[in-house]
């Protein structure tokens, strides 16, 4: 969709082995609640959640934010231990950003030090269907085909974007890409209208429209798609701990996805060549825990980084075909 916007003569075509609702994007919790890549400046990381969430706000406050699934949400992030960091980097970012008074710590007897603040969430199965949406709307091809490798598209695209998350890893021999796996549990509890994170970053309860999602687990290096039974039953026993109501929650379905993890994302432009050809690649992959969080922002970076590579195919009159 950026790419439309900032180069709207551009011909898109979308190639993915799958697409909604059976992506690691469907099975995220799409809570807007960065997490830190350590090897990306603090203010690149700043920037590109400051864009993710003016954008899903303007959504939020439009008419169509119910067919998209983007709603704000309050609530509170709380910690064993005061953190080190008790003003992260993205408190001016959320709305109503503010310590948690004593009175509110007492519905969480386990925690001593808290964060309460508004932000956005992303019900991720009809946001992914309303971008597809907008997509299509604006003349955009999507063929379902895995891709072995990126030089088999050089005879028929100019320049290719690689947003393959976890799958960069098989499709550029990327070693520094690895699964962080993850397990959640979709509850109807429709009495829940806070958010809850322990800031460990392993138990979490986030209301959606429809369902809430429980979580997690992180796992590195577990390649396993298949739902771990004591898995269910911990996550599920951790977050009754957070909040008791939850017991009574219903119709408790479980999702697992690998979450492409990198130390840096890695959004970068690059000229593959092979037997005197060349071929412009962008790179957008590695969001880890982040990919909706920064998904907006690396998006536009991406869509820039795109400019540049047809910037240089015209400079160089080579036979651009768009
Ligand atoms: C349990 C869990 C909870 C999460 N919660 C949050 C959250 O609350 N907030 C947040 O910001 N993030 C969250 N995340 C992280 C988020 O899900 C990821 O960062 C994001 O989904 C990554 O998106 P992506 O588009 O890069 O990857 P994907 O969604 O995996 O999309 C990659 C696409 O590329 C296709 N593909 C791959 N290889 C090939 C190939 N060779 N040929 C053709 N197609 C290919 C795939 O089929 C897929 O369609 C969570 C993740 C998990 C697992
Ligand atoms: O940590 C969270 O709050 C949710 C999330 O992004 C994840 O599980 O990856």
């Amino acid at each position: 969709l950026c790419i439309m916007e900032t180069c709207p003569s551009c011909s898109v075509t979308i190639l993915s082995d799958q697409f909604s609702p059976n992506t690691t994007s469907d099975v995220a919790a799409g809570m807007l609640i960065p997490h830190t890549y350590p090897g990306t400046p603090i203010h690149v990381q700043k920037q590109w959640f400051k864009e993710t969430f003016a954008y899903l706000f303007a959504i939020s406050n439009s008419a169509e934010a119910s067919e998209a699934g983007i709603h704000l949400v309050s609530g509170w992030q709380v910690f064993k231990n005061t953190p080190e960091e008790e003003l992260p980097f993205w408190s001016d970012v959320v709305l109503g950003f503010r310590l948690m008074s004593e009175a509110e710590l007492q519905k969480f007897p386990q925690h001593r030090f808290g964060q309460a603040f508004m932000t956005l969430k992303c019900d991720c199965p009809p946001y992914l269907l309303w971008l597809e949406k907008r997509l299509k709307a604006t003349g955009v091809q999507m063929y379902t085909r895995k891709v072995a490798d990126l030089w088999e598209l050089h005879s028929e695209y100019n320049v290719v974007v690689n947003c393959a998350g976890i799958g960069a890893q098989q499709l550029v021999g990327d070693k520094k890409l690895f699964p962080v796996r993850g397990q959640v549990l979709k509850v109807r509890a429709p009495w829940l209208k806070n958010f809850i994170r322990d800031g460990d970053g392993l138990t979490y309860i986030y209301p959606g429209i429809h369902r809430v999602t429980l979580g997690g687990t992180r796992e590195k290096e577990s390649w396993s798609l298949s739902p771990d039974p004591g898995t269910t039953k911990d996550i599920f026993d951790r977050c009754c701990s957070l909040e008791p109501s939850l017991r009574g929650a219903q119709d408790i379905k479980v999702k697992v996805g690998l979450r492409p993890s990198r130390w840096c994302v890695r959004l970068q432009r690059e000229v593959l060549s092979q037997g005197g050809l060349k071929l412009p690649v962008v790179h957008n992959y590695g969001h880890g825990a982040g990919g909706f969080s920064m998904h907006r922002g690396t998006a536009k970076e991406a869509a820039r980084l795109v400019g540049e590579c047809i910037a240089a195919l015209q400079g160089s009159s080579s036979r651009a075909k768009l």
